[in-house]
C-alpha cells in the first residue's frame, strides 16, 4: 500500500528532474519507513507520440485514483503544431482534478540571491505566494478559434469561480501576515470588474485580513520595485501564469519554483515546478530540479502530512545550494544528476543524525 502518487514526466526537462525527485522521495521515504507507490503515465507530446492524445484515457484512470499527481512539465516545438497539443492536455488534467487553487511560493534563497537583477537589499524579507485562479479566464473561455481572418479568446468569470478562489487566498493570508493584494484590470476588462467587487464583499468576512488592489500593469512594476511588501496575491488565470515567472527572477531562475494545485477538501492535489519544458536545454542533464524537488516536498507536507520529510527535502537543497552546488541556470556546472546526488547524500547524513539522536 502507501502513498500512491500518479507520475507525469511529460516533456523536455521534465524526465530528468523527475527522476531525481522520485530517488530523492523513495530515499526519504524509506528512511522513514513509510511506502510510496510511483505509478508512471504517459502525458504531453510523450502521450502524443504514442497514442495521439496528450491526456489518453489511461492516465486519466491513473489520476482520478491518485492520493497525489506529481508533473514534471510539457511541450516543445516537435508538437506546436499538433492537432492537440500537449498544452492542452496540461488544461484537460487540471480540469478533470478540479485543481481551482495553484498556489506559487516565491522565496529568495540566500545562497543565491547575489544572482538576482535586483539589489539584494531589495529582496530582503521577500516572501509571499501568488495564489492563481487555474480554472478560468482565457485558457478555458469559449469561443476559441483561429481561422484566416480573426483569432478569438474569451475571458469568462462567473462570480461561483471567483469567490472560491477569492475565499482560498483570504484563509491563507489570515495564516501569514494578513496581506492579501488582489490584482485585476478592472479599469477595461468585465471579467476583472466583477473580480474586485466580489474581493469587496468578500473582505469583511476577513476582518484580520487588509486587502490592496493593483491593476495588473502596475503590480507588474510595484513586484520588482517593492517585492518584499507583498504577502498573498490573488489574481486570475493568466495574469497569476505571466506574474509568478516575472516573481521567479527575483530569486535568480526561474528553475527555482515550486506550486501546489488544489481543488476541493478531500480530492486530490497536484504537484509541478512553475516553469515549463525548456526545450532549450533538454537531455543535456544541466536543468535545475529544485523547482521539482519542492514541489514534492509541498506533496509531502500538504497531501500526506508527512512534515518532517518535506523539510528534509527543503533544507538539504538550502544546504547544497550554500555549499555551491549550482546548475547553469545559477552560474554552477553542477549537473541535474549531481545535484541530485548531493540532495540524496544530504539526506542520507541527516537521517543517520536523526537515528544517532533517537538512540
Ligand atoms: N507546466 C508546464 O508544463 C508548462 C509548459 N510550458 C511549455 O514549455 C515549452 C517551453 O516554453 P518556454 O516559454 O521556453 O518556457 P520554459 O519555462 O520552459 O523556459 C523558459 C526559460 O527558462 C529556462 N528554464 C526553465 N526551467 C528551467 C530549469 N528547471 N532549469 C534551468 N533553466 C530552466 C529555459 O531553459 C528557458 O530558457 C512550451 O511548449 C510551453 O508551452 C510552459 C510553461 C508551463
Ligand atoms: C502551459 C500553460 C497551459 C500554462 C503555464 O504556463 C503554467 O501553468 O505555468
Ligand atoms: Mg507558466
Amino acid at each position: 500500500m502507501g502513498y500512491n502518487v500518479t507520475v507525469l514526466a511529460g516533456d523536455g526537462i521534465g524526465p530528468e528532474i523527475m527522476a531525481v525527485t522520485q530517488t530523492v522521495l523513495t530515499q526519504v521515504l524509506a528512511q522513514s519507513e513509510q511506502q510510496i507507490q510511483f505509478n508512471a503515465q504517459l502525458f504531453g507530446g510523450a502521450a502524443i507520440d504514442v497514442t495521439g492524445s496528450p491526456f489518453p484515457p489511461a492516465t486519466q484512470a491513473a489520476v482520478a485514483t491518485a492520493d497525489a499527481v506529481l508533473l514534471g512539465s510539457v511541450g516543445g516545438p516537435k508538437w506546436d503544431e499538433a492537432t492537440e497539443r500537449p498544452e492542452q492536455g496540461l488544461l484537460a488534467l487540471r480540469k478533470q482534478m478540479g485543481v481551482f487553487a495553484n498556489v506559487r511560493p516565491v522565496k529568495i534563497f540566500s545562497a543565491v540571491k547575489h544572482l538576482s537583477p535586483l539589489r539584494e537589499e531589495r529582496l530582503e524579507a521577500v516572501d509571499f505566494v501568488v495564489v492563481r485562479e487555474l480554472l478560468g479566464g482565457l485558457y478555458f473561455g469559449e469561443p476559441k478559434y483561429f481561422n484566416e481572418k480573426e483569432g478569438v479568446d474569451t475571458l469568462r468569470y462567473d462570480k461561483a469561480s471567483i469567490e472560491r478562489i477569492v475565499h482560498y487566498a483570504f484563509k491563507l493570508a489570515a495564516t501569514r501576515k494578513g496581506e492579501l493584494t488582489s490584482i485585476d484590470k478592472a479599469n477595461v476588462l468585465a471579467s476583472s470588474k466583477l473580480w474586485r467587487q466580489t474581493v469587496e464583499e468578500i473582505a469583511p468576512l476577513y476582518r484580520e485580513v487588509r486587502v490592496t488592489h493593483l491593476y495588473v500593469d502596475a503590480a507588474a512594476m510595484h513586484l520588482i520595485q517593492r517585492p518584499a511588501q507583498f504577502d498573498v496575491i490573488v489574481t486570475e488565470n493568466m495574469f497569476g501564469d505571466i506574474l509568478s515567472d516575472e516573481a521567479s527572477v527575483l530569486g535568480g531562475s526561474l528553475g527555482l519554483l515550486p506550486s501546489s494545485s488544489h481543488a476541493q477538501a478531500g480530492r486530490a492535489a497536484l504537484y509541478e515546478p512553475i516553469h515549463g519544458s525548456a526545450p532549450d536545454i533538454a537531455g543535456q542533464d544541466c536543468a535545475n530540479p529544485i523547482g521539482m524537488l519542492l514541489s514534492a516536498a509541498m506533496m509531502l507536507r500538504q497531501s500526506f502530512q508527512l512534515e518532517a520529510e518535506a523539510t528534509q527535502i527543503e533544507t538539504a537543497v538550502e544546504t547544497a545550494l550554500a555549499a555551491g552546488f549550482l546548475t547553469k541556470d545559477l552560474g554552477g556546472q553542477t549537473s541535474t544528476r549531481a545535484f541530485g546526488a548531493k540532495i540524496s547524500e544530504l539526506i542520507e547524513r541527516s537521517g543517520a543524525n536523526v537515528t544517532t539522536n533517537i538512540v
